[in-house]
Protein backbone atom coordinates (compact mmCIF):
# COMPACT_ATOMS: atom_id res chain seq x y z
CA UNK A 1 0.00 0.00 0.00
CA UNK A 2 1.49 3.30 -0.58
CA UNK A 3 1.00 5.90 2.08
CA UNK A 4 -0.68 9.24 1.53
CA UNK A 5 1.89 12.16 1.48
CA UNK A 6 1.77 16.02 2.02
CA UNK A 7 3.35 15.90 -1.73
CA UNK A 8 0.96 14.52 -3.29
CA UNK A 9 -1.97 16.77 -1.92
CA UNK A 10 0.38 19.66 -2.35
CA UNK A 11 0.22 18.64 -6.09
CA UNK A 12 -3.34 18.13 -6.87
CA UNK A 13 -4.87 21.47 -5.05
CA UNK A 14 -4.01 24.12 -7.65
CA UNK A 15 -3.71 27.82 -7.11
CA UNK A 16 -7.19 29.10 -8.88
CA UNK A 17 -6.68 30.81 -12.04
CA UNK A 18 -7.79 34.42 -11.79
CA UNK A 19 -10.41 34.73 -14.95
CA UNK A 20 -12.19 32.28 -13.33
CA UNK A 21 -15.90 32.36 -11.92
CA UNK A 22 -18.44 30.16 -9.56
CA UNK A 23 -18.71 27.63 -12.51
CA UNK A 24 -15.68 27.05 -12.84
CA UNK A 25 -15.19 25.07 -9.30
CA UNK A 26 -18.09 22.46 -10.39
CA UNK A 27 -21.83 21.92 -9.58
CA UNK A 28 -22.87 18.98 -6.68
CA UNK A 29 -25.82 17.90 -5.77
CA UNK A 30 -25.81 16.02 -2.30
CA UNK A 31 -28.94 13.46 -1.66
CA UNK A 32 -29.89 12.74 1.77
CA UNK A 33 -31.33 13.55 5.59
CA UNK A 34 -34.47 12.44 6.40
CA UNK A 35 -37.09 13.64 8.79
CA UNK A 36 -34.37 12.00 11.37
CA UNK A 37 -30.53 12.59 9.85
CA UNK A 38 -30.69 16.08 8.49
CA UNK A 39 -27.56 17.29 10.33
CA UNK A 40 -25.88 14.12 7.88
CA UNK A 41 -26.84 16.38 4.55
CA UNK A 42 -26.36 19.86 6.19
CA UNK A 43 -22.88 18.64 6.68
CA UNK A 44 -21.88 17.04 3.52
CA UNK A 45 -23.65 19.77 1.46
CA UNK A 46 -21.19 22.23 4.01
CA UNK A 47 -18.05 20.13 3.37
CA UNK A 48 -18.88 20.97 -0.31
CA UNK A 49 -19.09 24.61 -0.44
CA UNK A 50 -16.27 25.47 2.48
CA UNK A 51 -14.21 22.71 0.15
CA UNK A 52 -14.42 25.16 -3.47
CA UNK A 53 -17.52 24.06 -4.77
CA UNK A 54 -18.50 26.82 -7.01
CA UNK A 55 -22.66 25.69 -6.88
CA UNK A 56 -24.15 23.16 -4.35
CA UNK A 57 -27.81 22.28 -4.26
CA UNK A 58 -29.33 19.72 -2.17
CA UNK A 59 -32.15 17.55 -2.00
CA UNK A 60 -33.65 16.46 0.82
CA UNK A 61 -36.34 15.97 2.88
CA UNK A 62 -38.67 19.77 3.14
CA UNK A 63 -38.09 19.26 7.31
CA UNK A 64 -35.02 20.03 6.68
CA UNK A 65 -34.81 23.21 4.19
CA UNK A 66 -35.22 26.12 7.22
CA UNK A 67 -32.26 24.17 9.10
CA UNK A 68 -29.90 23.94 6.08
CA UNK A 69 -30.31 27.25 4.83
CA UNK A 70 -30.25 28.53 8.32
CA UNK A 71 -26.61 27.20 8.63
CA UNK A 72 -25.29 26.97 4.97
CA UNK A 73 -27.01 29.86 2.91
CA UNK A 74 -24.86 29.37 0.24
CA UNK A 75 -26.61 26.51 -0.73
CA UNK A 76 -29.64 25.65 -3.04
CA UNK A 77 -32.19 23.07 -1.82
CA UNK A 78 -34.88 21.05 -3.53
CA UNK A 79 -37.62 18.65 -2.07
CA UNK A 80 -35.89 14.86 -2.70
CA UNK A 81 -39.01 13.24 -2.85
CA UNK A 82 -40.05 15.16 -6.01
CA UNK A 83 -39.36 13.07 -8.80
CA UNK A 84 -38.86 15.88 -11.67
CA UNK A 85 -37.54 18.19 -10.00
CA UNK A 86 -34.40 15.67 -8.82
CA UNK A 87 -34.19 14.00 -12.44
CA UNK A 88 -33.88 17.90 -13.96
CA UNK A 89 -31.18 19.06 -11.19
CA UNK A 90 -29.38 15.77 -12.00
CA UNK A 91 -28.92 16.36 -15.49
CA UNK A 92 -26.79 19.85 -14.51
CA UNK A 93 -24.42 18.72 -11.70
CA UNK A 94 -20.73 17.51 -12.30
CA UNK A 95 -20.73 15.52 -9.39
CA UNK A 96 -23.56 13.97 -6.89
CA UNK A 97 -23.41 12.84 -2.65
CA UNK A 98 -26.33 9.84 -2.49
CA UNK A 99 -26.53 8.14 1.30
CA UNK A 100 -25.64 10.99 4.05
CA UNK A 101 -28.89 10.45 6.30
CA UNK A 102 -30.93 9.11 3.12
CA UNK A 103 -32.54 6.31 5.59
CA UNK A 104 -33.72 3.05 3.99
CA UNK A 105 -37.22 3.29 3.66
CA UNK A 106 -39.65 2.82 0.70
CA UNK A 107 -38.92 6.75 -0.37
CA UNK A 108 -35.17 6.55 0.26
CA UNK A 109 -35.15 3.56 -2.26
CA UNK A 110 -37.25 5.33 -4.82
CA UNK A 111 -34.93 8.61 -4.47
CA UNK A 112 -31.60 6.23 -4.72
CA UNK A 113 -33.02 4.28 -8.18
CA UNK A 114 -34.15 7.14 -9.59
CA UNK A 115 -30.44 8.48 -9.29
CA UNK A 116 -29.20 5.51 -10.08
CA UNK A 117 -31.41 5.19 -13.73
CA UNK A 118 -31.11 9.28 -14.33
CA UNK A 119 -26.75 9.11 -13.20
CA UNK A 120 -25.14 9.41 -16.80
CA UNK A 121 -21.47 7.90 -17.30
CA UNK A 122 -19.07 11.16 -17.38
CA UNK A 123 -20.80 11.93 -13.92
CA UNK A 124 -19.20 11.26 -10.59
CA UNK A 125 -21.29 9.74 -8.08
CA UNK A 126 -20.06 9.38 -4.39
CA UNK A 127 -22.15 6.41 -2.54
CA UNK A 128 -22.45 6.85 0.89
CA UNK A 129 -24.08 5.75 4.30
CA UNK A 130 -27.63 4.65 3.97
CA UNK A 131 -27.08 4.01 0.25
CA UNK A 132 -24.14 1.16 0.77
CA UNK A 133 -26.79 -0.24 2.91
CA UNK A 134 -29.56 -0.04 0.15
CA UNK A 135 -27.30 -1.23 -2.19
CA UNK A 136 -26.46 -4.48 0.03
CA UNK A 137 -30.13 -4.71 0.91
CA UNK A 138 -31.84 -4.48 -2.21
CA UNK A 139 -29.05 -5.80 -4.68
CA UNK A 140 -29.30 -3.21 -6.73
CA UNK A 141 -27.09 -3.23 -9.81
CA UNK A 142 -24.69 -0.50 -9.98
CA UNK A 143 -25.15 2.35 -12.51
CA UNK A 144 -22.57 3.55 -15.40
CA UNK A 145 -21.11 6.64 -13.75
CA UNK A 146 -17.55 7.52 -12.15
CA UNK A 147 -18.42 5.61 -8.74
CA UNK A 148 -16.74 6.32 -5.37
CA UNK A 149 -17.92 3.86 -2.50
CA UNK A 150 -17.32 5.82 1.29
CA UNK A 151 -17.62 2.60 3.68
CA UNK A 152 -16.63 2.32 7.14
CA UNK A 153 -16.21 -1.09 8.19
CA UNK A 154 -19.11 -2.31 8.60
CA UNK A 155 -20.81 -0.92 5.52
CA UNK A 156 -17.98 -2.52 3.89
CA UNK A 157 -19.23 -5.73 5.27
CA UNK A 158 -22.78 -5.45 3.97
CA UNK A 159 -21.34 -4.38 0.69
CA UNK A 160 -18.50 -6.91 -0.24
CA UNK A 161 -19.92 -9.79 2.12
CA UNK A 162 -16.50 -9.17 4.00
CA UNK A 163 -16.28 -9.52 7.61
CA UNK A 164 -14.75 -6.68 9.46
CA UNK A 165 -11.72 -9.14 11.28
CA UNK A 166 -11.51 -10.48 7.54
CA UNK A 167 -11.01 -7.33 4.97
CA UNK A 168 -7.29 -8.01 4.06
CA UNK A 169 -6.15 -5.88 1.29
CA UNK A 170 -6.22 -8.95 -1.21
CA UNK A 171 -9.57 -9.55 -0.70
CA UNK A 172 -10.96 -5.67 -0.78
CA UNK A 173 -9.46 -5.20 -3.94
CA UNK A 174 -11.07 -8.27 -5.32
CA UNK A 175 -14.61 -6.63 -4.43
CA UNK A 176 -13.15 -3.42 -6.08
CA UNK A 177 -12.70 -4.34 -8.83
CA UNK A 178 -16.07 -6.05 -8.98
CA UNK A 179 -17.90 -2.71 -7.79
CA UNK A 180 -15.59 -0.74 -10.73
CA UNK A 181 -15.28 2.60 -8.40
CA UNK A 182 -12.68 4.03 -6.24
CA UNK A 183 -13.70 2.45 -2.72
CA UNK A 184 -12.56 4.43 0.43
CA UNK A 185 -12.74 1.93 3.43
CA UNK A 186 -12.99 4.34 6.53
CA UNK A 187 -11.09 3.43 9.32
CA UNK A 188 -8.43 3.72 11.78
CA UNK A 189 -5.61 4.22 8.95
CA UNK A 190 -8.38 4.74 6.14
CA UNK A 191 -7.54 2.56 2.77
CA UNK A 192 -8.07 4.12 -0.86
CA UNK A 193 -8.81 1.15 -3.02
CA UNK A 194 -8.49 2.33 -7.25
CA UNK A 195 -7.59 0.27 -10.47
CA UNK A 196 -4.08 1.15 -10.54
CA UNK A 197 -3.03 1.36 -6.53
CA UNK A 198 -4.19 1.02 -3.12
CA UNK A 199 -3.68 3.91 -0.97
CA UNK A 200 -3.53 4.20 2.96
CA UNK A 201 -3.44 6.69 5.10
CA UNK A 202 -1.41 7.57 8.16
CA UNK A 203 -3.59 10.67 9.46
CA UNK A 204 -6.77 11.04 11.67
CA UNK A 205 -7.13 9.51 15.29
CA UNK A 206 -9.92 8.91 17.96
CA UNK A 207 -10.39 12.66 18.29
CA UNK A 208 -12.17 12.45 15.07
CA UNK A 209 -15.24 9.55 16.89
CA UNK A 210 -17.78 11.82 16.33
CA UNK A 211 -21.45 11.01 14.13
CA UNK A 212 -21.53 13.32 11.01
CA UNK A 213 -17.36 12.96 10.10
CA UNK A 214 -17.76 10.50 7.44
CA UNK A 215 -21.03 12.51 5.78
CA UNK A 216 -18.02 15.44 6.05
CA UNK A 217 -15.81 13.90 3.94
CA UNK A 218 -18.61 12.83 1.46
CA UNK A 219 -18.76 16.43 0.27
CA UNK A 220 -15.16 17.01 0.68
CA UNK A 221 -14.89 14.31 -2.21
CA UNK A 222 -17.43 15.64 -4.02
CA UNK A 223 -15.86 19.06 -4.37
CA UNK A 224 -12.25 18.22 -4.66
CA UNK A 225 -13.07 15.71 -7.04
CA UNK A 226 -15.32 18.73 -9.44
CA UNK A 227 -12.22 21.37 -8.81
CA UNK A 228 -9.25 18.95 -9.15
CA UNK A 229 -10.76 16.84 -12.25
CA UNK A 230 -7.87 15.81 -14.56
CA UNK A 231 -6.88 13.31 -11.75
CA UNK A 232 -10.30 11.65 -10.31
CA UNK A 233 -8.00 9.13 -8.22
CA UNK A 234 -5.70 12.19 -6.91
CA UNK A 235 -8.76 14.42 -6.06
CA UNK A 236 -10.20 11.33 -3.62
CA UNK A 237 -6.93 11.01 -2.31
CA UNK A 238 -6.39 14.20 -1.28
CA UNK A 239 -9.90 14.99 -0.17
CA UNK A 240 -9.55 11.90 2.27
CA UNK A 241 -5.98 13.42 3.35
CA UNK A 242 -7.17 17.27 4.18
CA UNK A 243 -9.94 15.93 6.45
CA UNK A 244 -7.85 13.90 8.64
CA UNK A 245 -4.97 16.42 8.78
CA UNK A 246 -7.59 19.37 10.16
CA UNK A 247 -8.64 17.00 12.79
CA UNK A 248 -4.85 16.14 13.86
CA UNK A 249 -4.19 20.21 13.40
CA UNK A 250 -6.67 20.70 16.08
CA UNK A 251 -6.30 17.56 17.85
CA UNK A 252 -3.20 19.12 19.23
CA UNK A 253 -5.25 21.38 21.87
CA UNK A 254 -8.68 19.38 21.21
CA UNK A 255 -9.94 16.27 22.77
CA UNK A 256 -12.80 15.92 20.46
CA UNK A 257 -12.93 17.44 16.76
CA UNK A 258 -16.31 17.98 15.64
CA UNK A 259 -17.26 17.40 11.63
CA UNK A 260 -18.70 21.66 11.73
CA UNK A 261 -15.26 22.51 13.06
CA UNK A 262 -13.23 20.58 10.65
CA UNK A 263 -15.64 22.13 7.71
CA UNK A 264 -14.42 25.41 8.90
CA UNK A 265 -11.11 24.91 8.57
CA UNK A 266 -11.58 23.32 5.04
CA UNK A 267 -10.52 26.37 3.37
CA UNK A 268 -7.68 27.66 5.56
CA UNK A 269 -6.03 23.92 5.09
CA UNK A 270 -6.63 24.07 0.94
CA UNK A 271 -4.81 27.47 0.92
CA UNK A 272 -1.86 26.21 2.98
CA UNK A 273 -1.60 23.19 0.45
CA UNK A 274 -2.08 25.38 -2.83
CA UNK A 275 0.69 27.37 -1.83
CA UNK A 276 3.23 24.81 -0.44
CA UNK A 277 2.86 23.64 -4.24
CA UNK A 278 4.17 26.92 -5.21
CA UNK A 279 6.82 26.81 -3.28
CA UNK A 280 7.78 23.11 -4.08
N1 LIG B 1 -26.28 13.93 12.40
C1 LIG B 1 -26.78 13.01 11.55
O1 LIG B 1 -27.79 13.22 10.93
C2 LIG B 1 -26.08 11.72 11.40
C3 LIG B 1 -26.58 10.78 10.50
N2 LIG B 1 -25.93 9.63 10.23
C4 LIG B 1 -26.51 8.76 9.18
O2 LIG B 1 -27.06 7.65 9.81
C5 LIG B 1 -27.18 6.59 8.87
C6 LIG B 1 -26.65 5.33 9.49
O3 LIG B 1 -25.22 5.35 9.58
P1 LIG B 1 -24.41 4.83 10.84
O4 LIG B 1 -23.00 4.75 10.42
O5 LIG B 1 -24.69 5.68 12.03
O6 LIG B 1 -25.04 3.41 11.14
P2 LIG B 1 -24.61 1.93 10.69
O7 LIG B 1 -24.41 1.83 9.21
O8 LIG B 1 -25.54 0.97 11.27
O9 LIG B 1 -23.16 1.75 11.34
C7 LIG B 1 -22.99 1.62 12.69
C8 LIG B 1 -22.72 0.16 13.03
O10 LIG B 1 -21.49 -0.25 12.41
C9 LIG B 1 -20.57 -0.70 13.39
N3 LIG B 1 -19.19 -0.38 13.00
C10 LIG B 1 -18.19 -1.26 12.86
N4 LIG B 1 -17.08 -0.69 12.45
C11 LIG B 1 -17.35 0.61 12.31
C12 LIG B 1 -16.58 1.74 11.89
N5 LIG B 1 -15.27 1.65 11.54
N6 LIG B 1 -17.18 2.95 11.86
C13 LIG B 1 -18.47 3.07 12.20
N7 LIG B 1 -19.26 2.03 12.60
C14 LIG B 1 -18.70 0.81 12.65
C15 LIG B 1 -21.02 -0.05 14.66
O11 LIG B 1 -20.51 -0.76 15.72
P3 LIG B 1 -20.77 -0.41 17.29
O12 LIG B 1 -20.96 1.08 17.35
O13 LIG B 1 -22.00 -1.16 17.63
O14 LIG B 1 -19.54 -0.87 17.96
C16 LIG B 1 -22.54 -0.08 14.51
O15 LIG B 1 -23.03 -1.37 14.83
C17 LIG B 1 -26.37 7.01 7.63
O16 LIG B 1 -27.26 7.47 6.65
C18 LIG B 1 -25.55 8.16 8.15
O17 LIG B 1 -25.21 9.06 7.12
C19 LIG B 1 -24.67 9.31 10.86
O18 LIG B 1 -23.69 9.76 9.97
C20 LIG B 1 -24.53 9.98 12.23
C21 LIG B 1 -24.84 11.47 12.18
N1 LIG C 1 -10.17 6.27 15.63
C1 LIG C 1 -10.17 6.85 14.43
N2 LIG C 1 -9.01 7.02 13.74
C2 LIG C 1 -9.00 7.59 12.53
N3 LIG C 1 -10.11 8.04 11.90
C3 LIG C 1 -11.29 7.89 12.51
C4 LIG C 1 -11.39 7.31 13.81
N4 LIG C 1 -12.69 7.30 14.18
C5 LIG C 1 -13.39 7.86 13.16
N5 LIG C 1 -12.55 8.22 12.16
C6 LIG C 1 -12.91 8.81 10.86
O1 LIG C 1 -14.18 9.43 10.95
C7 LIG C 1 -14.99 9.12 9.82
C8 LIG C 1 -16.21 8.31 10.30
O2 LIG C 1 -17.04 8.00 9.19
P1 LIG C 1 -18.51 7.41 9.40
O3 LIG C 1 -18.47 6.29 10.34
O4 LIG C 1 -19.10 7.20 8.07
O5 LIG C 1 -19.22 8.66 10.13
P2 LIG C 1 -20.71 9.24 10.01
O6 LIG C 1 -21.52 8.29 9.19
O7 LIG C 1 -21.19 9.35 11.41
O8 LIG C 1 -20.60 10.57 9.36
C9 LIG C 1 -14.09 8.35 8.87
O9 LIG C 1 -13.45 9.24 7.98
C10 LIG C 1 -13.09 7.70 9.81
O10 LIG C 1 -11.89 7.38 9.18
MG1 LIG D 1 -21.13 7.32 7.51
Amino acid sequence: MQIITEKLVSKTIKKRASNTHKGSFGRVLTVGGNAQFGGAIILSSSAAVYSGCGLVTTATDPTNFASLHARLPEAMVIDFNAGQELTEMLAKVDAVVIGPGLGEDAKALQTLTLVFKTIRAEQILIIDGSAIDLIASHHLALPNAKLIFTPHEMEWQRLSGIPIGQQSEAKNKVVQQELNGIVVLKKHHTEIYTDEKTFQLHLGGPEMATGGMGDTLTGMIAAFSTQFSSELVAAVVSATYVHSFIADQLGKTQYVTLPHQIIEHIPQAMAHFAASKTNA
